[in-house]
């Protein structure tokens, strides 16, 4: 498939959520700084500042700061690979980290190298989401080579792709789909590395195991899920969904066999009238966990996969030591619960995982997997997207351009008009189209 016909199809079957991509736009026009369009030279890999959007302490929007001068990264270790950032995406997560969730024990984890002075974490870069191209490697790197595009999910306790530039490892990183824009690819990595994780290490799903399986999916709206619905597909699940009613028709388009309105009812009652589930995935988690649990094949070797987890809360909240034997604890005491039930409860994580990544690419580039990007925003409106992604309800991903224009995508500064390679007119008109009648 190539990326014209992917665009097409995206915009096809997405045309619905054009209009919040025309309104977030549009928001906060031309404030601030310049937008990153700018070739990478040889000369400029050897700068030792970049541009970034960075934060200097934990809050609301408001600690959000775009600077010039932020450290840029270099290859420091064999392994390393130094990527120019041309789009990044959102996630919840990065709402949670500019808060300062996962303070305690992510700084743990951080490169001592990138620590301040009296040891502090700031200023730190968000965005777990990285699309671009390979501008330097390492010496022991064998699978990339500078000039290579390339995507990756960036663990939380590095430095994010709100900058020109990331560094990781090659074990990190994987070649870009060929069919998609960065723009369209930056939409994936992070969501399918924690799909895969929950629902391959935790949920015992494979490619070869799907044919007889059926799974739910909650939440499935928002990026883990429209990812996981088009992932199981693939591999031949059947796939039940729940989310609001102006979602059916994106889940359904992305392949969901049955839909389920939580919005219009009971939702447990209407899930119990259905055969029960091999593996649940739970995107939502709090009551969803309560009547979940339930909807299981029992002795079968069914699994409840949860992404909501109280593990770096407790962490924070209470400190290491005590919040990991805590989160533990209260993990074994419902493991065991139900497990005297027939069934398996499990946590779900994000996991790096630069190898996975090249089967999600080919299944991106066999046609399989769609990028669902609801909303696009310009590098200087990292703030609007950040307020976008707020705002909840999400329908697929938020994403940011911060390099290079996009072939057939180009997001205009004074305005933060996304355009494509359609003409404005005819972009207007299917955004008019999208906008209910009243
Ligand atoms: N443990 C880990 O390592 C990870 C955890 N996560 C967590 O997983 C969850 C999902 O992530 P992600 O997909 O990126 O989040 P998104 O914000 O992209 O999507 C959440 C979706 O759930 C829908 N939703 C909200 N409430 C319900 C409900 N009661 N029933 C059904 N659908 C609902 C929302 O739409 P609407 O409100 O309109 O219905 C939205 O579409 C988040 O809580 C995230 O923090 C994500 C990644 C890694």
């Amino acid at each position: 498939m190539g990326s014209v016909k992917v665009t097409a199809c995206c915009r096809q079957l997405f045309l619905p959520y054009a209009r919040a991509l025309a309104l977030t736009t549009k928001m906060a026009s031309g404030n601030i700084i310049c937008c990153l369009r700018r070739n990478l030279s040889s000369s400029s890999r050897l700068r030792s500042s970049m541009p970034a959007w960075v934060i200097d302490e934990y809050g609301n929007n408001g600690v959000l700061r775009f600077t010039e001068e932020a450290t840029a990264p270099s290859v420091n270790s064999a392994s390393e690979v130094l990527i120019q950032v041309h789009a990044a995406s959102l996630n919840p997560l990065d709402i949670s980290m500019r808060g300062g969730y996962g303070s305690n024990l992510l700084k743990l984890r951080r490169d001592p190298v990138s620590l301040g002075q009296n040891g502090s974490e700031f200023p730190i870069i968000l965005g777990r989401d990285v699309s671009g191209v390979v501008v330097d490697c390492g010496s022991g790197v064998t699978h990339f080579k500078p000039g290579d595009e390339v995507w990756a999910a960036i663990p939380p306790w590095k430095q994010g792709s709100l900058a020109e530039m990331v560094n990781l490892t090659e074990y990190e990183v994987s070649h870009k789909p060929r069919s998609l824009s960065h723009m369209e690819a930056v939409s994936i990595p992070y969501v399918a590395a924690t799909a895969l994780s929950a629902l391959v290490n935790a949920g015992g799903l494979c490619r070869n195991n799907c044919a007889n399986k059926r799974v739910l999916i909650t939440g499935a709206s928002g990026g883990v899920g429209t990812f996981s619905i088009q992932l199981l597909k693939a591999w031949g699940a059947h796939v039940t969904v729940t989310c609001s009613h102006n979602a059916e028709g994106l889940v359904r388009g992305l392949g969901a066999d049955e839909v389920v309105d939580y919005t219009a009812g009971d939702v447990a009652a209407e899930l119990g009238l259905l055969e029960k589930f091999d593996v649940i995935l739970d995107n939502v988690g709090g009551d969803s966990e309560q009547w979940a649990l339930g909807m299981l094949k029992s002795w079968s070797g069914a699994k409840y996969v949860t992404l909501v987890t109280p593990f770096l809360l407790n962490i924070d909240s209470m400190g290491l030591l005590e919040g990991a034997v805590h989160s533990g604890l209260n993990l074994h005491q419902k493991a065991i619960t139900n497990m005297c039930k027939g069934v398996f409860y499990r946590w779900g994580f994000y996991a790096p995982d630069g190898p996975a990544l090249d089967e999600v690419s080919q299944l991106v580039d066999a046609g399989k997997i769609l990028p669902v990007v609801e909303a696009m925003f310009p590098f200087s409106q990292v703030p609007q997207a950040f307020q976008k992604l707020e705002g909840g309800h999400a329908r697929g991903k938020t994403v940011v351009t911060v390099a290079q224009e996009e072939e057939g995508t180009r997001v205009t500064e004074e305005e933060g008009e996304v355009e494509t390679s359609d003409t404005p007119e005819q972009v207007r008109e299917e955004v008019r189209e999208a906008v209910p009648k009243r």
